[in-house]
């Protein structure tokens, strides 16, 4: 066993050892990725500083056994003391008054909290996106330039909004879309995600980028439970493929493969944090080359992403898995085609939640586009057995949902909503988000005369106005967060 004291000796550049989970790791070759945390705990207790960013076993499965140094002896390591600041101290204030789960009615009310009780890095990493996040507006602002024409008379005393999705049963047209880093919000993360998606039935998407580990993930399902596995392409292939076929082994029911994302966007208000949790004395010591002013941790965690991607590699992967293929982030009708005659299994209209390129189309637009263009060129109707078009981006009501069915979507994708829903209440909190969904689905459903999803029917929608961008999303990206001058 190793003694806290000789640890603490390894504590430079030169030679760097930390501690995770009680076990001893030798990183000095590794400094390069994000090295200045790494240093702050050289020769320290990292597991603090660890948990919310990675998976249990990132750090075994990514360093080489021979740098795997064995435990340490729990009684001789310094507490790594973490001062609360009056800043937390007023946040976990702000945690214990929040309001009840009773009195959240719709899920704008998650975000609002969120903001209020999220650790700022949490904030910063949920809430950003790309540039100016006009995109991030516009998701939202996209739906309410679709009005319905409702039907009267129609007896609606059971509106059934139940589904399938890629052929696998679902309370609701609505998935818990990837999301990475849940344990920035919670300490037990995308479980929460899990626990409330079995009780609903919902089906959840797993993120490469996850807290928890993804066999942490399936553990925490129930017999039966469905799961998808979103993946971000690595640049070694051969740990894609271990990946990729490990999902398969343990289940998984679908691959979706993020293609809006050879890099991660430009999260400003994620950098900035970064930026800000700088020891200000290494800013002024180093100067402005000694702090790596792009990294946030979206793009601290992302160099892995193999930007060479290409539609050649599909055959690829149509030779490693039998797990239907999806391409998430398909942002305009050209792209759609070329994956249905690829032969992929359906495509998710996306822009990554405005946290990609800024001034993409919303889902919903693309979404109008991909059915007119797809039915034209090769007679496809939707909703689509064969080739599923799913929608995700500022999905905020059932209504936005009913817009997408109404449109030709099989479902849609929800992010953020449900990551704000954990952080502040934990699994109850995403099973409450489930419930008012469900909610406002059977009321909305009778309100506008349909019984079940096949009656929800483009007739019910006009989307004329949906592609006059006349009314530009405010940018109040300037009001509330850029640099300012501490008067
Ligand atoms: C909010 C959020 C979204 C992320 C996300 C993390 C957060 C915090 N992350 S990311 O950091 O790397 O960008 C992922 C991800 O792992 N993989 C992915 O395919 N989409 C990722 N997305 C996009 C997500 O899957 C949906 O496309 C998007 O969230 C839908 O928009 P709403 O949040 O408005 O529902």
């Amino acid at each position: 066993m190793l003694s806290g004291k000789t640890v603490a000796q390894h504590n430079s550049r030169e030679s760097c050892w930390i501690i995770v989970h009680g076990k001893v790791y030798d990183v000095t070759e590794f400094l390069d990725g994000g090295s200045k945390i790494i240093l702050k705990y050289a020769g320290k207790d990292a597991t603090q500083e660890y948990e919310p960013i990675h998976p249990p076993d990132a750090i075994t499965t990514n360093l080489p056994p021979e740098k795997h140094l064995g435990p340490v002896e729990p009684d001789t390591v310094e507490k790594v003391v973490v001062e609360i600041t009056d800043e937390e101290k007023a946040r976990q204030e702000r945690v214990s008054n929040r309001p009840s789960l009773e009195e959240i009615l719709n899920l704008h009310d998650f975000e609002n909290i969120a903001k209020q009780v999220l650790p700022e890095k949490a904030w910063a990493y949920y809430s950003s996106a790309s540039d100016d996040e006009m995109t991030l507006r516009e998701n939202h602002a996209a739906y309410h330039r679709i009005w319905f024409r409702p039907r009267i008379l129609r007896d609606v005393t059971n509106v059934d909004w139940s589904t399938t999705i890629l052929g696998h049963k679902s309370s609701m047209p609505v998935y818990i879309s990837a999301t990475a880093l849940g344990k920035l919000g919670h300490p037990d993360g995308e479980l929460n995600l899990t626990r409330a998606a079995a009780k609903h039935n919902i089906i959840q998407m797993i993120p490469t980028l996850a807290s928890c580990s993804f066999d942490e993930i399936l553990d925490a399902a129930q017999p039966g439970q469905v799961q998808f596995f979103q993946l971000y392409v690595n640049k070694d292939r051969a740990i894609t493929k271990k990946l990729v076929q490990h999902a398969e082994s343990r289940g998984v029911k679908a691959l979706f493969i993020t293609v809006d994302a050879p890099q991660l966007g430009r999260r400003e208000k994620d950098m900035r944090m970064k930026f800000e949790a700088e020891d200000p004395s290494v800013v002024s010591k180093s100067g402005s080359e000694g702090v790596d002013r792009s990294q946030g941790a979206a793009r601290a965690i992302s160099g892995f992403i193999d930007t060479s991607l290409n539609w050649n590699d599909l055959h690829w992967f149509k030779s490693i898995t039998k797990m239907p293929l999806i391409l998430k982030g398909v942002q305009c009708w050209e792209d759609a085609l070329e994956a249905y005659d690829f032969g992929v299994a359906g495509v998710v209209l996306s822009n990554h939640g405005g946290r990609q390129l800024d001034f993409a189309r919303s889902g919903i637009e693309i979404l109008v586009e991909v059915v007119t263009k797809l039915k034209e060129k090769r007679g496809l109707t939707f909703p689509n057995e064969k080739f599923s078009l799913f929608v995700d981006g500022g999905v905020r009501r059932a209504t936005d949902v009913l817009k997408a069915i109404a449109l030709g979507a099989t479902a849609v994708g929800v992010g953020r909503p449900f990551l704000y829903a954990f952080s502040a209440y934990g699994t109850e909190g995403v099973e409450k988000a489930f419930e008012i969904l469900h909610d406002e689905f059977q009321m909305n459903m009778r309100l506008l005369g349909a019984r079940n999803l096949k009656e929800v029917v483009p007739e019910m929608v006009d989307v004329s106005n949906l592609q006059s961008h006349v009314v530009v999303p405010r940018d109040d990206l300037y009001g509330n967060n850029c640099a300012s001058v501490s008067l």
